[in-house]
């Protein structure tokens, strides 16, 4: 399998050095990650599988992984794409693109790209994730994407309420999925997670930790892949 690796940073694309795969530097969010990976797919060689890779967030719950563990993604999906609703006499809670009736594809025919199924911001991964997962005995599931970093312990318990079992956070991977989902290409997520998803403390980030985890997971999914 011809394999695009989109990471967001110089420094990740490094720590994945002669691995047997392209490697694409986006940029930090899922706008460069979206718009990076769509340059790719154009500039081709066009690839068999699209991963988005990377160091993330990880989710605290009985089934999250641990801070230095690689995990796989099950679907890639916007953490806060839709719209807060509040006020004086309710309680603020979240709306999806899903429960506004919107679509991250054009509701009609737009130039060169054909009509697709509405999709509220939430792309299931390559079919074959769960498996090779399993397999190789890393986590899979949920791997939400933000423009924002998570920064409180209720933030984190929002987000695990309205997506069970969420099990990382990442700036960058319903963006790659996205372009991905655009252009016909299956696309999954991997990454190692740095710290945990809650109250900002950076010193205690690990990235070398993440940064080696990913390494050695991406090196069995490529040679696992058919
Ligand atoms: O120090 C900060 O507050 C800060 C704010 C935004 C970004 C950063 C970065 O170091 C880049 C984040 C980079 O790594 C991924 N990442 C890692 N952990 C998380 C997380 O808990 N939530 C979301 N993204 C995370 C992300 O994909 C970026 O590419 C530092």
């Amino acid at each position: 399998m011809d394999v695009l690796i989109v990471v967001a940073t110089a420094a990740e694309a490094r720590s994945l050095s002669s691995l047997p795969a392209r490697v694409e530097v986006c940029g930090v969010g899922p706008v460069a990650a979206a718009l990076a990976t769509q340059a790719a797919l154009l500039r081709g060689p066009r690839p068999d599988l699209v991963l988005s890779a990377g160091i993330g967030g990880a989710f605290v719950h009985p089934g999250g992984v641990q801070v230095g563990a690689a995990a796989m993604a099950s679907e890639m999906l916007y953490g806060d794409l839709g719209a807060w609703n509040g006020g004086e006499e309710i309680e603020e809670s979240f709306l999806t693109l899903g429960d506004l009736g919107l679509s991250v594809f054009p509701d009609g025919p737009s130039v060169g790209a054909s009509l697709l199924a509405p999709n509220p911001g939430r792309f299931p991964a390559w079919a074959g994730s769960a498996e090779i997962a399993s397999r190789l005995g890393l986590a899979c599931g949920p791997f939400v994407t933000v423009s924002g970093v998570t920064g409180s312990v209720e933030g984190a318990q929002t987000l695990l309420r309205r997506i069970p079992g969420v099990l990382i956070e990442g700036m960058e991977g319903a963006g790659v999925a996205q372009a991905a989902a655009l252009h016909g290409v299956p696309c999954t997520e991997i990454r190692g997670a740095s710290n945990l998803v809650g109250p900002r403390d950076r010193d205690s980030w690990q990235i070398g930790a993440a940064l080696g985890a990913l390494r050695a997971a991406l090196e069995s999914v490529l040679l696992a892949l058919p």
